[in-house]
């Protein structure tokens, strides 16, 4: 297989890894097999997605290329091969990597404009952390979620950040311990194009502050350590379950610690750390 990626950079936001390769000519579309082997953690890089960054209109992707000239794009696949429409954790690791090859600048406040296939989402720096708009939300109905270690199908409850999501609220902490992700959790009626899975566990809301404990299965990849737009998606749920008590919520997730407002607008903003801890260069062609 021809493998069109060379130089690459490795990064993760929360321990939800991306293998990151810049595009600027537009001439190095990724294909389904070259990001499995990419992502592949044995053969390849190793990741749970692989991120182009290439400016909108040479992408060659419709949804990508309709924004406005100048504005770089993310061109997301999850590790399976498989195109999704937005990552929260990757929008924002997408950005640290342009910081990182020179290929945009963001003073600290500052902000900076990136298509994605859920429309164009402004992501702010604050110090070192940096934070993403991820824009108005849906909450919709409820599907029975099954999975191993549960003893029974719970309710789900839809979210859309963009990408399509199912919250499930669990007891304590003993049940989220108790699942097991390997597998795919089974959902009733299935989700016609997938969904990521979020279990969450309520904590206390003080101060006008929730907190929730989250493992995620996500669609095309499996149990991640941390999912952004699941991270909101588990808050928006969790927001919704308590009256909308609290506005802003802590979100652990076995990689690290998120943060999710809801504005005024009514807008989910997604904030967190994204770094990048490699970089490197394919020598030979994967498998
Ligand atoms: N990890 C991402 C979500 C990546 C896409 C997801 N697996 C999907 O298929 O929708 C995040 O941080 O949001």
């Amino acid at each position: 297989m021809t493998m069109h990626a060379t130089g690459f950079a490795k990064g993760h936001g929360t321990g939800n890894d991306f293998v990151l390769v810049a595009d600027p000519a537009g001439d190095r579309p990724l294909l389904p097999g070259e990001v499995r082997a990419l992502a592949d953690r044995r053969f390849g890089v190793g990741g749970d997605g692989v991120i182009r960054a290439v400016p909108a209109g040479r992408a060659g992707d419709a949804a990508l290329d309709d924004a406005p000239a100048g504005t770089w794009a993310m061109d997301y696949w999850n590790a399976d091969g498989s195109a999704s429409e937005m990552c929260g954790n990757g929008v924002r690791v997408f950005v640290r990597f342009l910081l990182e090859q020179g290929l945009a600048e963001l003073p600290d406040g500052g902000s900076i404009d990136v298509a994605t296939r859920a429309g164009v989402k402004r992501v702010v720096r604050h110090g070192d952390l940096l934070a993403v708009d991820l824009g108005p939300f849906a909450l919709g109905g409820t599907r029975l979620v099954a999975a191993d270690g549960l003893d029974v199908a719970r309710p789900g409850l839809d979210v859309s950040t963009g990408n399509p999501h199912v919250v499930v609220a669990l007891a304590d902490e003993a049940e989220l311990e108790a699942l097991d992700l390997h597998r795919a959790p089974s959902l009733d009626p299935v989700a016609e194009h997938g969904a990521n899975v979020e279990f969450v566990v309520p904590g206390v809301i003080a101060d006008g502050i929730g907190s929730i404990r989250m493992r995620v299965h996500e669609r095309g990849v499996g149990e991640t350590l941390s999912c952004g737009t699941g991270a909101v998606a588990a808050a928006l749920a969790t927001r919704h379950w308590s009256g909308e008590a609290a506005d802003r919520w802590i979100v652990d997730v076995p990689g690290g610690r998120l943060e999710v407002d809801v504005d005024a607008r009514g807008h989910a903003w997604l904030t967190g750390p994204a770094e990048i801890v490699f970089r490197g260069e394919a020598l030979s062609p994967a498998p």
